[in-house]
């Protein structure tokens, strides 16, 4: 794959966590490789406490490694200071979590709107661009409630929504389904998988159930920290 073709490109990243008890650290990323094609769906499986989460975050520049680079359009992104480094993953990253995540205190709308407006937009232009997501995970109708009043279905989808605000070149999504039932599974699914062509994007899916991870275009196995092809 060349550079050009490639988004995101983690290279030999090592990440390690000290242990309470003081017996060393644990090693979680050893040595591990990937690349996000342009415009590619790739999924990570593995097993509870494999380092799926540790892998995303690292590669969403909010965890440095210890050892290795994460290169964004052949930058290594931890050479960017913390504001720098906030802004890059405000306007180019989207996150989508297990749990939503959203401010209470706000409305979906609102909510939705939050990363625009941390990055300066004006403020019509973002609400124009909130209610067309909105209208476009089907939750028009909620745009002024406030989380506690949506099912964790419509949480997901303005967590969603939110995550495409500012038309990121990637999303990071985290188990997004990892509480929801079977039919808003279903759901978000369809939505997230259709974003490739909707809105352009790239995405990395982080899951541990393979039925999901095989909609995706490739598929990588966490394993005692090291990542192979499944
Ligand atoms: N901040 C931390 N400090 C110490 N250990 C951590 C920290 N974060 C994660 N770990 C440990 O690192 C390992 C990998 O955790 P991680 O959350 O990345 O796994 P995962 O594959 O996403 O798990 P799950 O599927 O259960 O969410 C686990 O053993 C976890 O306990």
């Amino acid at each position: 794959m060349s550079e050009a073709d490639t988004i995101l490109t983690g290279s030999n990243i090592v990440k390690t966590y000290p242990q309470k008890d003081g017996e060393g650290a644990l090693t979680v990323l050893d040595d591990v490789s990937l690349s996000i094609a342009r415009g590619s769906i790739v999924s990570v499986i593995g097993a509870s406490g494999s380092g799926k989460s540790t892998l995303l975050h690292v590669l969403g520049g909010l965890d440095k490694p210890d050892s290795g680079t994460v290169s964004w359009n052949d930058h290594n992104i931890y050479t960017m200071d913390d504001e720098s480094l906030a802004e890059f993953r405000n306007t180019q990253l989207g996150f989508v979590f297990q749990f939503h995540h959203l401010l209470p205190e706000f409305t979906a709308i609102e909510n939705i709107m939050m990363p625009a407006l941390i990055s300066g937009t004006d403020f019509s232009k973002a609400k124009t661009r909130a209610s067309e997501l909105m209208e476009q995970f089907g939750i028009p109708a909620r745009a002024e409630h406030r989380p506690t009043q949506l099912s964790g279905g419509e949480q997901q989808r303005v967590a969603m929504a939110r995550a495409l605000m500012n038309n990121p070149k990637l999303i990071l999504a985290d188990e997004p389904t990892g509480n929801l039932d079977e039919e808003n599974t279903d759901i978000l699914l369809d939505m997230l998988f259709k974003l490739r062509e909707l809105e352009n994007v790239s995405i990395l899916l982080i899951t541990h159930e393979k039925d999901i991870a095989k909609r995706s275009d490739v598929i990588y196995q966490l394993s005692k920290g090291n990542l192979h092809p499944f």
